[in-house]
């Protein structure tokens, strides 16, 4: 089962009259029921429905999508290019949509997937052989988190992990702009805003009128065959992702848990992805404990430990430019 529709099947039929989305969304808060007006006592007397009716004026765009599949988007290779940073020495390679410049897309940086990978470990196969059980993490943009250091959730953090794993073991990083879950910045400012008075993170995208998960992951396939990857291990706690991936046909052989510490702005945030959207392996760092080798794989990667190297990968030079590859310059460091 989806487990999308698992987590919104359980929501609250609670619904707001602010539509966001554009009048295709199929999101489930499709219910007239209007008389959450006590639900949240706010500040100054007002309730949640009317900031509902400030917001409804301006949320725009972001994706709304609660499809079961997504659509496979055909990307081009741009360009591969050195990236020193400060968790090591990595190279960056970027995509774009096909077509996505001339598409009514409502947000064109989603339409630019990037890679970054080790520079010493490019994870590449050849056409003859596909490069199996890839260590890849799909990491979806977090402004908020991953530049201005917010504490709201741990996304700065599992991008580091991923990075820091990445570094060591090989396999890639795969950085898509679909930001706040899939329905942009400033509406994810606006659930933000409803989370400050106390709905949950899923709640709140769904009273803004939007799925709880809008993520979309059609650009992956196209991306993993210009690697030559025939199959990876996800860095993920999240069934979500992993029934995306493999219903697009991505062959996911393994999952490698990604487990940042929780801080106490980011509890309940966490809470809420364990209890309503499903995600696993959070219970021990939730109930404050360390995680036992008992509770997690081996291969976990933890705030704790970093350094395993449970990986099959062997890392290959990259291939020499195909047609849908064209231009690659690997210099050296
Ligand atoms: N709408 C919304 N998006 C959020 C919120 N907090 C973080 N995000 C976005 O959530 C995305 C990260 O998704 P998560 O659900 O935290 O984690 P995940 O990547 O699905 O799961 P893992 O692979 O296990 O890390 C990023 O796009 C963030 O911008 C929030 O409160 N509301």
């Amino acid at each position: 089962a989806d487990p999308v529709s698992a987590s919104q099947a359980s929501l609250p039929s609670r619904t707001s009259t602010i539509t966001g989305s554009s009048s295709s969304s199929n999101h489930t808060s499709n219910s007239s029921s209007n008389n959450n007006k006590s639900f949240i006592p706010l500040p100054g007397g007002r309730t949640v429905d009317d900031v509902l009716q400030e917001k409804q004026q301006v949320l725009r765009g972001g994706a709304t999508t609660t499809s079961m599949h997504d659509p496979l988007l055909r990307t081009e290779y741009i360009a591969d290019t050195k990236l020193p940073t400060d968790r090591g020495n990595f190279r960056m390679r970027a995509y774009r949509v096909v077509g996505s410049h001339s598409h009514a897309y409502r947000n064109t940086e989603a339409m630019e997937p990037i890679v970054i990978y080790a520079a010493d470990k490019p994870p590449f196969g050849t056409d003859n052989q596909l490069l199996e059980n890839v260590p890849v993490r799909v990491h979806d943009q977090c402004l908020t988190s991953e530049v201005f250091q917010s504490q709201r959730c741990d996304c700065k953090e599992q991008l580091a992990l991923s990075m820091d794993y990445v570094q060591r073991h090989g396999g890639a990083v795969i950085y898509l702009q679909q930001e706040g879950r899939g329905i942009g910045l400033a509406n994810k400012v606006a659930a933000y805003e409803l989370q400050d008075y106390g709905l949950d993170t899923v709640d709140a995208n769904v009273q803004l009128g939007f799925p709880d998960d809008a993520r979309q992951y059609g650009v992956l396939p196209g991306i993993l065959r210009d690697l030559h990857v025939g199959s990876i291990r996800l860095m993920t706690n999240n069934p979500r992702k992993i029934q995306r991936l493999t219903a697009l046909g991505i062959v996911v052989v393994d999952t490698i848990p990604i487990l940042a510490l929780p801080n106490r702005h980011n509890r309940k945030y966490l809470q809420t992805k364990q209890e309503r959207m499903a995600h696993t392996n959070f219970g021990h760092i939730l109930s404050n404990q360390q995680p036992g080798e008992e509770e997690l794989p081996s291969h976990a990667i933890t705030y704790r430990s970093n350094t395993n190297t449970n990986t099959e990968m062997t890392p290959r030079r990259p291939p020499p430019p195909s047609s849908s590859s064209s231009g690659h310059h690997f210099g050296s460091y």
